[in-house]
């Protein structure tokens, strides 16, 4: 189990009498001797995502459709996600005795058990170029120089081993420049082995009696076969590959593998495996040079060209494997070291011929372990497709230090190119996984990882995408290697600390109504049940070291019956309840998340509206301030406002001309009627008029006739006074004085009144014919008005106004 900062929490002891033995064999003091019916709980078997069965029926054809489902529909695996972080361990390798002691202070220091900083040296590019200030890394774990390959094995690959012999697929990579430590920590030394030998002997230790002798093998990623009759023949790779005689009883004899030299410091540790399966146990060695895939438990020919496999893609699962590689069935731990010596020594004279150093290149043992379903009736199910395959892919990776530094022509910079590609692209690949991971928190479309730009990660996808762990050590050497390699390194594991990869959890194998046509073998009452002191008791002492507060579980007194079988139901009880603990969590990040986007969305939105609102009311008050602003800048001090004035008077311009239209109207009226009345008065005077005028013309009629006859006769005129109605005549006034005078004169001056006549006649001639003598009469008229008293008005009204008549 893990705590939230990833770090392997062993799981409290359940038996206080567990004796915390670390020797590989099983204490003869066994109790309970087993018996064929070994657990009589109902068995729930966990198995791997290949089979999976909700209700086998007993029918002869049940295993064939089982493989017809398998190989149709992926959707028959049960695929239940859980968030499983790639974890990342920094291992600081020791200052060596030959290495020169820098002068400058040490850029690296330990801040906790989880954090470095490394401060850039003055000599460093970061120094240069960058921020100086120190860089701070977090890890899963970190491991100072004193910590002993054997506890760094306990924290970081043991809980592995667990997972590993429960079905888990596991990858573990060591990652660092030249010389930092990554071979030591996989491999070690032959008095202090590291992750590989210890793997292999803890394997080993927990599986005993359980080791499978059954015909299923594994091929391609994670299936099971069973061996063909050309295999059964050739069953001996092993000493064919070693070149040792091999024959049945080699593997109870440990002496034929002497030459091998096993470790010295061999690893004691047995840990708890589910007692309802046997284990067959497979190895393989391969490299990766130059972006192609090399077997390494082949023998190098110096005269012929070494063979580089391929990638193939099994269809069931769609993940890749190498096709073609050597999986060597190992039944003794010495068979497993004799393996891995081989290859290492196959490493070593490739490398001589063809010229490079082992730590250009990629190295791979990986361990699979083939699980074989033990029924109740203590019979073994000897058919691939109840057989479970997991492996456990332990990866040297090449010196990651970039090729500009080391390198710079030929075959060498070939080679550091290629070793920079893979880990470039496994660094983009996991640089992308975190990015997607990102995106589809926030339900972004997530990116390619691009996993198939190199050997390394193609074939490793697997383990970063739902099929097993992925644990990463990072090797570190801050004595002779400089700041900038190993910030690179560091910038490296904080991207790939950050990805989660997504695991199968696999369906449960009931086995109880399993079909009576499968192969069965009664399984041989080998030994009693046995005691193994396993990861809890091994733990424990690291968790003595940590917390030293005394409290162990109150259960422990209780559970005086041991029974793997339990323990392993515990264990899975544990692992459940942190599960739900990490989903409950990651639901209620995922909560708040969406709360709080919810929030920021519902802010953003008021925001929106509270600034186009700010922004016209600020339109508006800009507008009104330069209308003030215009008017102030012209406005004298104590000066009214112009714009309320001008508004003022506006409003009293209106309304005075809504008075003065009033008044008007009402003026209108009146004078409406007081000239309808003038009018009315004038037209009766008119009247008046034409009467008196009607008078006169009769009585000028009479004055004409008679002067004309006067005229006739010679006799001066005698001109009578006008009567009484010429009088009234307003044309003829009372004459005054002068008027009188004028009278006088004009009786007198007869010549002047008669041109005067003469003028008048024109005029009745022109007046008639209106428009032949109309210019003429206009000239008449202004003679005519010469005369005193005499205007046009009168000469119309006396002359004209009869001859319309
Ligand atoms: N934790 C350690 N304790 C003691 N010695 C160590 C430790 N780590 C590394 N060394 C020693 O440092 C030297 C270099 O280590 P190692 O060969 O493992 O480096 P490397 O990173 O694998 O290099 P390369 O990439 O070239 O293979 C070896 O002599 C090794 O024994």
């Amino acid at each position: 189990m893990y705590s939230s900062n990833n770090e392997y929490i062993p799981r409290t002891p359940t038996r206080e009498n567990r004796t915390p033995q670390r020797t590989p064999q099983r204490t003869p003091n066994r109790t309970a001797p087993r018996t064929p019916t070994r657990v009589t709980t109902p068995r729930h078997l966990s198995c791997h995502s290949r089979v999976a069965f909700k209700a086998p029926v007993r029918t002869p054809d049940f295993a064939s459709l089982v493989r017809k489902e398998a190989s149709t529909h992926n959707s028959f695996f049960a695929y239940n996600p859980e968030k499983e972080p790639i974890r990342a361990y920094l291992r600081i390798r020791p200052q060596s005795t030959h290495s020169e002691i820098g002068s400058s202070d040490p850029y690296l220091h330990v801040v906790d058990d989880l954090e470095v900083s490394m401060t850039p040296p003055e000599d460093s590019n970061a120094y240069r170029t960058r921020n100086r200030a120190p860089e701070r890394y977090k890890f899963s774990k970190i491991f100072t120089d004193t910590v002993s390959q054997q506890a760094f094995f306990n924290k970081t690959t043991l809980p592995l081993i667990h997972d590993v012999l429960k079905g888990q697929n596991v990858l573990i990579f060591a990652y660092g420049v030249t010389n930092s430590g990554k071979t030591f920590s996989i491999m070690g030394t032959k008095n202090n082995p590291g992750i590989l030998p210890r793997t292999l002997d803890v394997i080993f230790n927990s599986i005993d009696d359980y080791m499978s002798e059954s015909k299923v093998k594994p091929c391609m990623h994670s299936q099971a076969q069973l061996y063909t009759d050309k295999e059964e023949e050739n069953r001996d790779v092993l000493s064919q590959i070693t070149g040792i005689p091999l024959h049945s009883g080699s593997s109870q004899n440990p002496d034929l593998w002497d030459s091998f030299q096993l470790p010295t410091n061999r690893d004691t540790t047995a840990i708890g495996i589910d007692e309802n399966f046997e284990y067959g146990i497979w190895v393989s060695f391969a490299e990766i040079y130059t972006e192609k895939i090399y077997d390494l438990l082949v023998k190098p020919d110096r005269f012929s060209k070494r063979k580089a496999l391929s990638l193939k893609y099994e269809y069931s699962s769609g993940h890749k494997y190498i096709s073609g590689l050597t999986e060597v069935r190992v039944k003794t731990i010495q068979e497993a070291y004799a393996i891995l010596f081989e290859g290492q020594k196959n490493r070593a004279e490739y490398s001589t011929i063809t010229n490079h150093t082992s730590s250009r290149s990629h190295s791979i043992f990986t361990i699979k372990i083939v699980r074989i379903p033990i029924d109740e009736n203590n019979y073994i199910i000897e058919d691939p497709i109840y057989a479970t395959v997991s492996k456990f892919s332990i990866v040297d990776l090449a010196g990651s230090e970039r090729y500009r530094n080391t390198f710079n022509s030929g075959q060498r910079l070939k080679e550091a190119g290629n070793i920079n590609k893979s880990l470039m692209v496994l660094g983009q690949c996991m640089e992308t996984l975190r990015l997607n991971q990102l995106k589809t928190a926030i339900g972004k479309k997530t990116a390619m990882v691009p996993y198939r730009h190199s050997k390394l990660t193609e074939l490793f996808k697997s383990s970063f995408e739902g099929d097993g762990k992925a644990v990463m050590v990072v090797n570190v050497n801050p004595v002779d290697t400089g700041f900038d390699e190993n910030s690179h390194v560091m910038k490296f594991a904080a991207v790939a600390k950050d990805v989660a990869t997504w695991r199968r959890v696999h369906p449960k194998l009931e086995l109880k109504d399993i079909s009576t046509f499968v192969n069965k073998r009664l399984r041989a009452n080998t030994k009693d049940t046995r005691i193994y002191h396993g990861i809890d008791d091994l733990m424990k002492e690291d968790e003595d070291e940590e917390r030293d507060d005394g409290s162990r579980d109150d259960d422990d007194d209780d559970d005086d019956n041991e029974d793997p079988f339990v323990d392993n139901l515990i264990s899975q009880i544990d692992d459940l309840r942190n599960k739900w603990m990490e989903s409950e969590t990651s639901k209620a990040i995922m909560e708040s998340e969406v709360r709080l986007k919810v929030t920021e969305d519902f802010e953003a939105d008021l925001k929106k509206m509270e600034d186009i609102y700010m922004t016209s009311l600020k339109n508006w008050n800009d507008v009104a301030e330069a209308q003030v602003t215009e008017q102030t800048s012209t406005m004298n001090e104590g000066e009214p406002n112009n714009v309320l004035l001008q508004v003022q008077e506006k409003q009293n311009i209106l309304s005075s001309t809504i008075d003065n239209m009033r008044t008007r109207l009402n003026d209108h009226e009146a004078t409406k009627h007081s000239l309808l009345e003038k009018i009315a008065e004038l037209e009766k005077e008119k009247q008046k008029q034409l009467e008196n005028i009607k008078q006169v013309n009769y009585v000028l009629k009479e004055r004409d006739a008679t002067i004309e006859i006067l005229k006739a006769n010679n006799e001066p005129a005698v001109l009578s006074k006008p009567n009484e109605m010429e009088l009234d005549s307003p044309f003829l006034a009372k004459p005054t004085k002068r008027q009188e005078k004028k009278e006088k004169d004009t009786y007198t001056k007869t010549e002047t009144f008669e041109n005067f006549l003469d003028l008048r006649k024109k005029l009745r001639r022109s007046i008639f014919r209106v428009d032949e003598y109309s210019h003429d009469a206009d000239v008449i008229m202004t003679e005519i008005e010469q005369f005193e008293d005499v205007s046009f008005d009168l000469v119309k009204v006396c002359y004209l106004e009869p001859l319309h008549e």
